[in-house]
């Protein structure tokens, strides 16, 4: 488990740029509020740690994971971002549901990001229980929306240079 071994936070590692240049749109989902509300503020607070200006960070609330590709896409179609970032959590049940959600969401933002040429990062758990899902919102493996916005910051910045 990749995880076990890592805070999904710590980029101590790494050499982060600056987001103030650039403008962000987060879609983050309803369901597992409890989850992704802490997705969001990792995200929120990582952009803005590293400079991004408030007024350049967008955010879009939608019902379920399912939707965020949607949503990634309605924000892409209608304004400039340099990067979406999608937040979401999807928690295994009894039936195959949760096998159709994730696949579903990762390759519809995947298509989304294609389409519009444009990084829509990946920020969604996918997770056997509601407390494994709580470990990576801002519990002891740190914070996947954090990941998330770090994420978007680099390929914003990718991006920008290589255009
Ligand atoms: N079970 C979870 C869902 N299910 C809802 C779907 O995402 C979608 O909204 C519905 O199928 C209608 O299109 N969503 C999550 O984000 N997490 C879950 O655990
Ligand atoms: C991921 C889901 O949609 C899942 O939580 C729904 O639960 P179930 O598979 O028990 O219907």
């Amino acid at each position: 488990m990749a995880s076990i071994n890592k805070n999904l936070s710590d980029f101590s590692h790494m050499e982060v740029a600056s987001a103030a240049p650039y403008r962000f749109g987060i879609v983050v989902s309803q369901w597992n509020a409890s989850v992704t509300g802490n997705l969001l503020d990792g995200a929120y607070t990582a952009l803005k740690q590293y400079g991004a200006l408030e007024e350049n960070i967008h955010v879009m609330q939608v019902p379920g994971s399912y939707e965020l590709t949607s949503g990634a896409d309605i924000l892409l179609r209608n304004q400039a971002w340099d990067a979406v970032i999608c937040l979401g959590c999807v928690i295994q049940g009894e039936t195959k549901h949760f096998d159709y959600i994730c696949s579903a969401v990762a390759n519809g933002i995947t298509q989304v990001a294609l389409k519009h040429n444009k990084p829509v990062i990946f920020g969604v758990l996918t997770t056997d229980d509601l407390q494994q899902a709580l470990d990576r919102a801002g519990g002891k493996h740190g914070n996947k929306g954090t990941e998330a916005a770090v994420t978007a910051i680099q390929m914003a910045a990718l991006s920008a240079k290589n255009q």
